[in-house]
């Protein structure tokens, strides 16, 4: 894959569902080691756009190019490759709750692993040296062992992050990862991430709602309204006029 391409790049991008028209003419480049938020009201268009960034979807029209690669026109095999390289976190963490933390961290490996090691695994634990490093990022090492839904919701969330340690990804995407947390766990989970993404170097995409965590852990700020771009700026230069703007009800 192209190292000096941007990690993400759309072209002319829309997507629609039926009739409906969720994203219009997006045009964006993301670089290696950019740390952007995404805002706007619900419904703006944030996850849609994410979808199409980790390529679960695929644009209706224009071209999404992802590590140098336009995903439209991959094979199979290529897409996957493309897309162990983009490490997903969500709101609902997307873990499996009957399972011990360690095998939801394992799941980072799924891209790599064959059917029978990831099967055998799952008796025998394989990497833990792996799992642990990586939920000692996230500062719950002492949780390997336990059952997923035991932990809290703040502690799912690291664990979700472990995962996608683990995945080592060149990107990581967090469609709202912080909508099912209080506010004490929002502020750990998107200050973990901000460390992560710093300590790393890896391009970090996060779809947001708060406007005040978006401007004080992320360098750039992509305003979303009504599935098209309002805003592309520094965090620095966001000023209350485009966020009354962002969030104006009527039309
Ligand atoms: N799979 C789908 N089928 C039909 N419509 C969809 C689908 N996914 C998204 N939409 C529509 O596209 C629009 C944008 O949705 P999207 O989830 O991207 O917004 P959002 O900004 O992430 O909102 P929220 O902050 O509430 O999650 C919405 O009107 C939504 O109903």
């Amino acid at each position: 894959m192209n190292s000096s391409a941007p990690v993400f790049e759309l072209k002319h991008v829309s997507k629609q569902f039926g009739r409906f028209e969720s994203l219009a003419e997006i045009n964006l480049q993301i670089r290696a080691g950019d740390r952007v938020a995404l805002v706007g009201s619900s419904g703006a268009g944030k996850s849609t756009l994410i979808s199409l960034l980790n390529g679960t979807q695929l644009p209706t029209q224009g071209e999404v190019w992802v590590l140098g690669r336009n995903v439209a026109h991959l094979r199979p095999k290529l897409l996957r490759q493309v897309q162990r390289q983009i490490g997903t976190i969500y709101q609902q963490f997307h873990l499996v709750d009957n399972l011990r933390v360690i095998h939801n961290v394992n799941a980072g490996h799924l891209g790599r692993w064959s059917f029978i090691k990831a099967a055998a695994s799952l008796i025998y634990p394989m990497e833990v040296e792996t799992a642990v490093k990586a939920l000692a990022q996230v500062g719950i090492p002492e949780k390997l062992y336990e059952r997923t839904d035991k932990l809290s919701g703040g502690q799912q969330q690291r664990v979700a992050i472990a995962r996608v340690l683990v995945q080592n990804p060149t990107a990581i995407l967090a469609d709202e990862p912080i909508s099912s947390l209080d506010p004490e766990r929002s502020r750990e989970i998107m200050d973990l991430l901000r460390q992560l993404s710093v300590e790393t170097g890896k391009t970090l995409v996060t779809s947001v709602h708060a406007i005040e965590f978006a401007r004080s852990h992320y360098q750039r700020i992509i305003g979303l309204r009504q599935g098209r771009i309002l805003f592309d700026t520094e965090a620095a230069a966001l000023c209350d006029a485009m966020i009354e703007e962002l969030y104006k009800t009527n039309n």
